[in-house]
């Protein structure tokens, strides 16, 4: 019997979305055995240093990628939002999930959603696309940073550390935890990351007895939409250090994208939108990442 072994990071949220890879994986291949290989990685390991400060989202991928290499691991399962716009020569996608909630979650105790906060309230987030968004909605919020696993971060908010935090629904609702969010912050007003709330499975490039393996788990609809995020994302320098939001609807008749870039400084947001046919993803992330261009985003990427 062939052994397929997954490599994934060992925080709550990685283990369960490879465990869900697992059980997709042995309910379509009832004869596949299928493993777990959990390991820690760079990003897992500094926690006290803002992310867009330490290298970005290749620090999450790294040893995953490695284990793939050494054979340790055939594949790797990651949240889409945290891969590069470009992955590591050698390594391809070979599914995408179908997408959860892609909205951000308003996590309290004692307020409902952002407009209850009082002036002044301590607001916990890691994330420059959330604090530029909030501080657009509310320039007088103490916006602080707040990094660590999902219950690492409600934690600190239960310790009284903040007033409120912001969080991934589809992270929450994952663990069982869609109870603590007390308002879900959606498109159009609130756009989430780049490929928020889709799980992408990483393979060795070329290794076609595993993408064979692969094709069933991927969902054509979530595929086009995240590439049309990803490839905005990608035209705009694609890294993590400046706050960029999308979010692409796919219709029936054809695509829907939304795109903002923001500054944290100035709490100043800009937006864009454009539509496209249903084969017209890439083009179209490309079309309204050179609208927010032209709409002066430039200065907020530090190039113009
Ligand atoms: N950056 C960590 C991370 N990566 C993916 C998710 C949520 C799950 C997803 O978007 O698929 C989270 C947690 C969060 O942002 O609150």
């Amino acid at each position: 019997m062939h052994t397929l072994r997954i490599a994934t990071r060992k925080s709550a949220l990685a283990l369960w979305q490879a465990e869900h890879v697992a059980a997709l994986l042995r309910k379509v291949h009832p004869r596949l055995n299928v493993e777990l290989v959990p390991m820690s990685t760079r990003g897992d390991q500094v926690l006290d240093q803002p992310l867009a400060r330490i290298g970005g989202k290749g620090l999450f991928l790294k040893e995953l990628e490695v284990a793939m290499l050494e054979r340790r691991a055939d594949i790797a399962v990651h949240s889409l939002k945290d891969m590069p716009a470009t992955l590591e020569p050698g390594f391809a996608i070979g599914a995408i999930l179908p997408r959860a909630d892609a909205a951000d979650a308003f996590v309290s105790a004692r307020f409902a959603r952002p407009g209850e906060l009082p002036e002044g309230a301590r607001v916990g987030t890691s994330s420059l696309r959330r604090a530029a968004q909030l501080r657009a909605l509310r320039p007088d919020l103490d916006i602080r940073d707040l990094r660590g696993n999902v219950n690492t971060r409600l934690a600190k908010l239960d310790a009284g550390e903040y007033d409120a935090i912001l969080l991934a629904c589809a992270g929450l609702d994952r663990l069982g935890l869609g109870d603590r969010i007390r308002t879900r912050l959606q498109a159009p007003e609130w756009l989430p990351a780049p490929g928020q709330a889709a799980i992408a499975v990483e393979l060795r490039e070329g290794d076609m007895r595993i993408a064979e393996l692969l094709k069933p788990l991927d969902d054509a609809e979530t595929r086009i939409a995240v590439s049309a995020e990803r490839a905005m994302n990608a035209a705009l320098g694609g890294s993590c250090t400046v706050p960029v939001g999308a979010w692409c609807v796919v219709g029936e008749r054809g695509l829907t994208l939304m795109g903002l870039v923001g500054d944290v400084a100035s709490g100043q947001v800009i937006r864009a939108r454009a539509e496209a046919a249903l084969d017209g993803a890439a083009a179209l992330g490309r079309e309204v990442a050179q609208m927010l261009l032209d709409r002066g985003a430039g200065a907020f990427l530090g190039r113009d």
